[in-house]
């Protein structure tokens, strides 16, 4: 059986670790852990039955499939470190922002290397992963695609250079959708609303929203016909509408995406 490894095992980590064990993709005796808080190797083992390793290269020395999975601002230092300990025909998994096929084979030479960009609704068996390969074979590209694909769906880039717009998009994605929900709340209780109720329409809201959307797209429709679906000629959306985009909605939108896939670039340096 094949062993996989994540090395820095914070909230991402997490989500794929949730997602390839509930789909039984791999057995939580087969998942090794590695980080440098061992209250997080504690929690990941307790709720998850997987193995701590003892160090980041006894962790590389034994696993087929090694998932790199610290800050971008951590990543140099792991690969010098495991950089002699790779076991033959790994395949490497990078899921960090801007760290680049090129730079990871700077330290582990032309090993077999996925780059993917995953989100966190992995963990619901909802992610949605963009994924590089460089060097791979069909073996090792079949492990690589698996992790994502048994946690939602994956698209493939011939071009490297997308991921970091595909970190803006798809990866920090969920977080605009996240702020949104907490405006709406602190604007419901501001409105007058008490908080729990606040928090039970938008929470429900955003579940609704979100089950829409996926009807939408089975049907080929577009986020424009479900928004004007709610709104009704002359009506509260409408009048909703007009202030964000007489405040530039798009603008703004722009300015954040930009700005992540600009710090996407930056931590490739
Ligand atoms: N969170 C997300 O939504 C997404 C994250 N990513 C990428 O995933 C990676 C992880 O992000 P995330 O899970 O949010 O980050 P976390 O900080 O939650 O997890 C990283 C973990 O690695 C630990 N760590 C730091 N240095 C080492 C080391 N030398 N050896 C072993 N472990 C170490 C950290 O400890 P400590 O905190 O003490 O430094 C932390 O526990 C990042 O590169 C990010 O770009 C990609 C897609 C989405
Ligand atoms: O915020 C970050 O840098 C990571 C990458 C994508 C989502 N979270």
């Amino acid at each position: 059986m094949n062993k996989i490894g994540f090395i820095g095992s914070g909230n991402m980590a997490e989500a794929l670790i949730k997602g390839i064990i509930s789909a039984n993709l791999y057995a939580p005796e087969n998942v090794l852990v590695s980080d440098i808080r061992q209250d997080r190797l504690k929690y990941l083992a307790e709720e998850y039955g997987v193995q701590p390793a003892s160090s980041n290269t006894e962790l590389a020395s034994q696993v087929d499939v090694l998932v790199l999975s610290v800050k971008p601002q951590n990543m140099a230092a792991v690969l010098e470190e495991i950089q002699d300990s790779l076991n033959d025909s790994a395949v490497v998994i990078s899921i960090a922002a801007g760290i680049t096929t090129e730079r990871i084979a700077q330290f582990l030479g032309d090993v077999p290397i996925i780059r993917a960009m995953p989100n966190t609704p992995a963990m619901v068996d909802q992610g949605a992963t963009a994924v590089v390969i460089r060097n791979t074979g069909p073996r090792q590209f079949k492990a690589g695609l698996d992790v994502f694909m048994a946690v939602g769906k994956v698209e493939v880039l011939e071009d490297e250079s997308l991921i970091d717009a595909v970190t803006a998009v798809s990866g920090t994605g969920p977080a605009y959708f996240f702020l949104l929900m907490e405006e709406l709340i602190n604007v419901a209780i501001d409105m007058g609303l008490p908080a729990d109720i606040a928090k039970e329409l938008v929470f429900q809201t955003a579940k609704g929203a979100g089950l829409l959307a996926e009807m939408a797209y089975s049907r080929n429709e577009t986020p424009g016909q479900l928004r004007e679906r709610v709104t009704s000629p002359g009506g509260t959306t409408a009048a909703a509408m007009k202030v964000l985009k007489d405040l530039d909605f798009n603008g703004i939108m722009t300015k954040a995406l930009t700005a992540a896939r600009d710090r996407s670039r930056e931590l490739s340096q």
